[in-house]
């Protein structure tokens, strides 16, 4: 359980990255560029999938230089255009929903699952202001190499396998758009990290809604995640904030769009030079909050490790040492959530 200090302080209070208007629109202009953000009103940057892939020879080029200033500036950002249809995310967000309906006895022989057990269902505490507990429920399952549901509700299997693996593509595109923003060949990352095996997992939140409108509090502390790359959409209740420039930001998504947080191995593969974003949830409203992750991380039997050309190109040295991605997950997995603290577990010095 989180204690008082835990709690988002006054001083603490996220930086709106919308327009005044309520309203959350690409600062750039979201036309034939690849990325509309990051500069302008600092809003968050934004990536145009459609241009990435499908555009003209120089759109393309500007728009994997716009991505890794995303990758490099913030380690956070929106993608548009992504071909994810909008009926099977709202599919997939409503079976996570009867999933969390269903009667504790249905879901019991997942609740006491361990962090390495292909399925798992839980509740967390995370805080408590003025005797008002906050609790967040999730559902965590494991869908490549191997897929895991729970066998209840009976929709959510196809729905699940179906959304795990567009996502994976998706997924799998930026990586490739992130590898030549390296200036690496596009398939140098999914070759270092083995990721035709990468480990997959889905992931559905619920913060219940609270009946103390004026009440603030953590729903989910502030981390960064263990994978290479997560892509996020949320129910329509605001509450993500990533720290951009040593400041929350409230992350306000484009309609149709999904957020992209790059992770703990994407810091290390990199030497460092994108670093994964750090980020956390602020509920309190009465309307009960939802998301959906999938994740993408190494094959879990890759040694991650900075790429040679990585360390080489920035002549600082290494920063991380090699771990296999299994034994990172296990071991951040394990430990209480503390901001990027687990990627002290391979750090060769830490840095100033
Ligand atoms: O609920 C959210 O928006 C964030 C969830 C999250 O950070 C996670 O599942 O790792
Ligand atoms: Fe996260």
């Amino acid at each position: 359980m989180a204690t008082p200090s835990e709690l988002p302080s006054q001083d603490d209070q996220p930086v709106d990255a919308e327009n005044g208007d309520g309203s959350a629109t690409p600062s750039g202009g979201a036309g034939v560029c690849g990325c509309g953000g990051g500069g302008g009103i600092g809003g968050i940057p934004v990536v145009d999938l459609a241009v990435l892939v499908d555009g003209s020879a120089d759109e393309r080029s500007l728009a994997i230089r716009e991505l890794g200033r995303a990758c490099e500036d913030w380690g956070f950002f929106m993608v548009t255009n992504h071909g994810v249809p909008e009926a099977l995310q709202e599919a997939v967000m409503d079976a996570c929903k009867q999933l969390f309906s269903l009667p504790m006895e249905e879901k019991e022989e997942h609740i006491h699952a361990g962090p390495m057990d292909p399925i798992r269902i839980g509740s967390g505490f995370y805080s408590v202001m003025d005797a008002v507990a906050f609790k967040r429920d999730y559902l965590k399952m494991f869908t490549h190499p191997d897929f895991h549901c729970p066998a209840k509700p009976a929709i959510l299997r196809d729905i699940a396998m179906e959304y795990s693996s567009c996502t994976r593509v998706l997924l799998l595109q930026l990586a490739t758009a992130i590898s030549r923003s390296l200036d690496l060949a596009g398939g140098r990352l999914s070759e270092a990290l083995n990721l035709e095996s990468c480990f997959q997992i889905l992931v559905g939140n619920h913060y219940p809604g609270c009946s103390r409108p004026d009440g603030e509090a953590m729903g989910f502390l502030a981390h960064s995640d263990h994978g290479l790359l997560t892509l996020l959409f949320q129910n329509g209740v605001d509450g993500l904030q990533v720290k951009h420039d040593g400041r929350w930001v409230l992350a306000k998504p484009l309609p149709g769009s999904f957020f992209v947080i790059a992770g703990d191995q994407m810091e290390i593969v990199t030497n460092g030079r994108y670093r994964s974003a750090l980020h956390r949830v602020v509920v309190g409203g009465e309307q009960a909050r939802m998301s959906i992750v999938s994740l993408i991380g190494p094959c879990l039997d890759a040694v991650v490790e900075p790429l040679p050309e990585m360390a080489a190109a920035d002549g600082k040295g290494l920063e991380f040492r090699g771990i296999r991605y299994r034994d990172y997950l296990e071991k951040q997995q394990s430990k209480q959530l503390d901001e990027k603290a687990a990627l002290d577990l391979v750090r060769c010095r830490l840095h100033s």
